[in-house]
């Protein structure tokens, strides 16, 4: 479609800009790498130097730049595009996000999270036919989750088999009333065994307590995270020596088995739909982070989505379902919760509710999105393409003919951010309002009448008793939260 010669491949990351050759990519020699795990091209932590990188893409001519990975990524993206916006070059830089981990802000979700909860599953299956074959067995999962607990939350709600689950936003403890320990044992007695999913970022401090050792960071600066889940094993084995408690207990930690799995059929669409609105995108001559945003395909500026995390909300809903779903305790205090809805409140700028149950109002991020839902056309290139941490594509200039003009151009932000060059003639007009304008715009629709959050303005149509049970005890959760 859009006449590309060239695409390469850059190896091992940011540095693979300078450090090594371009590695030429063809429809063929990239035509089944969506069925292998990990990346062929390679990827790295660290690396980036920004003036190399973009004197490495200016030598050679590149002139649109697709980068793929978590929120580090794009923040180096967003680092090129503003010197690739300095130099005054007309190159385009699209972010794609792809973190297992679903701690992207602004998007509906990442590349790879779909697939790693889906695999999450097998384990927590172990986990549980482990435990439930000893008396008093607890099979324990470490998940992946550095600073969100979204894998472990979702695979929790998914599998059902799950008594507890410890996230890194929700602060727990191990000793006396509503402790873990106490869980624990009261679990064991109701049912002989117990599931817990614990995902790698969780207990950090409480780890660090027990355990002083000097933080220690990666090579892109991301703190060295302990073992929660070996640690885990050890107090909870400790403890239940010091009651003669008998129990077995199994860790598993699958953690790198699941980020190496090939993507499920799930990300593979979701992939071929972020290729395709990426180009069209790119080939329009913006500058960007692509992604879902309230289920349509959106192209979003990229300091709406480095300067901030996606984190779960221990104030909302899904939360609540999963304590009501696992029984644990929630081991906040009254004081905790009002603590995160304020930062909650703060982070996404809402007024100071008037009532105590002003909180619940939610504040979707504020973007525009494509009217018509959906990207039209696509381009000949392939998803595979782009499934890679890096690649360079050098494009042709358009013919006159140049079909840029089928993309359908959703911009989030009308300021510069998202333009590093301008859309060349002749392709479809930009949004015109305002990022201003557009946020407002979003905050009315957010606050129009929502799904009711009480019981009784939960109410579902007659006649749907499952759904009826079932959002009650959503609403009674949320409103045991809310009243703890
Ligand atoms: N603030 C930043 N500015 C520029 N580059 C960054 C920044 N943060 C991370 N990076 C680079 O992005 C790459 C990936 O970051 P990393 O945190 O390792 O993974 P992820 O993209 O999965 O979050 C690394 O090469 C790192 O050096
Ligand atoms: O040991 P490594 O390779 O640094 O990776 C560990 C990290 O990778 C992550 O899973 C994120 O992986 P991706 O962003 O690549 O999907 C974090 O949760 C974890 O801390």
């Amino acid at each position: 479609m859009y006449n590309v010669n060239d695409v390469f491949g850059i190896q091992n990351g940011y540095k693979g800009f300078y450090s090594s050759n371009y590695l030429p990519m063809t429809p063929k020699s990239v035509n089944d790498i969506h069925k292998r795990g990990g990346t062929v091209l390679g990827s790295s932590r660290g690396g980036h130097d920004t003036h190399k990188i973009v004197d490495n893409i200016q030598d050679r001519g590149i002139n649109q730049v697709y980068i793929i990975g978590g929120d580090g990524t794009q923040k180096g993206a967003y680092e090129i595009f503003k010197e690739i916006r300095r130099r005054g070059l007309k190159v385009a830089v699209a972010g794609i996000p792809k973190t297992i981990d679903n701690d992207i802000a602004v998007i509906d979700k990442s590349f790879g999270f779909d697939t790693a909860v889906e695999e999450a599953q097998r384990a927590i299956d172990a986990a549980h036919v482990e435990a439930s074959s000893a008396e008093n067995g607890i099979g324990l999962v470490k998940l992946m989750g550095r600073y969100s607990g979204f894998i472990a939350m979702y695979a929790t709600l998914a599998s059902r088999d799950v008594d507890c689950c410890l996230i890194p936003e929700s602060p727990f403890y191990l000793e006396g009333e509503g402790g873990l320990f106490e869980y624990i044992e009261r679990r064991l007695k109701e049912n002989n065994h117990m599931v817990i999913v614990v995902a790698e970022g969780a207990g950090q401090d409480l780890i660090a307590k027990s355990i002083p050792v000097a933080d220690q960071l990666d090579a892109s600066g991301n703190k060295l995270l302990l073992d929660v889940g070996l640690w885990l094993t050890h107090k909870i084995k400790d403890h239940c020596k010091s009651k003669k408690m008998e129990m077995t207990i199994k860790y598993i930690d699958p953690t790198y088995m699941i980020r190496a799995i090939p993507s499920n059929a799930s990300d593979n669409v979701y992939c071929t739909l972020l290729a395709h609105s990426a180009i069209h995108g790119a080939m329009a001559g913006y500058s960007f982070t692509v992604g879902m945003v309230n289920g349509r395909h959106a192209y979003i500026p990229f300091h709406r989505v480095t300067s901030t995390r996606n984190k779960v909300k221990i104030t909302d809903r899904m939360w609540a379902r999963l304590l009501s779903s696992t029984n644990q305790p929630s081991f906040l205090s009254k004081e905790d919760i009002m603590e995160a809805r304020e930062a909650e409140r703060l982070a996404n700028r809402l007024p100071v509710p008037a009532s105590s149950s002003e909180h619940t109002k939610k504040h979707s991020a504020s973007v525009l999105s494509n009217a018509s839902g959906d990207v039209q056309g696509a381009p000949t290139l392939t998803l595979s393409q782009l499934q890679q941490p890096a690649a360079a594509i050098t494009v042709p200039a358009p013919p006159s003919s140049a079909t840029a003009g089928t993309a359908s151009v959703t911009v989030i932000d009308s300021d510069d951010d998202c333009d590093a060059t301008g859309p060349p003639e002749g392709t479809p007009e930009r949004e015109t309002r305002t990022w201003q304008e557009a946020e407002e715009t979003d905050r009315t629709r957010d606050e129009r009448p929502k799904q009711p959050e009480t019981p009784e303005r939960m109410a579902p149509p007659p006649g749907n008793a499952l759904h009826a049970r079932a959002d009650e005890a959503a609403a009674q959760a949320a409103q045991d939260v809310d009243a703890f």
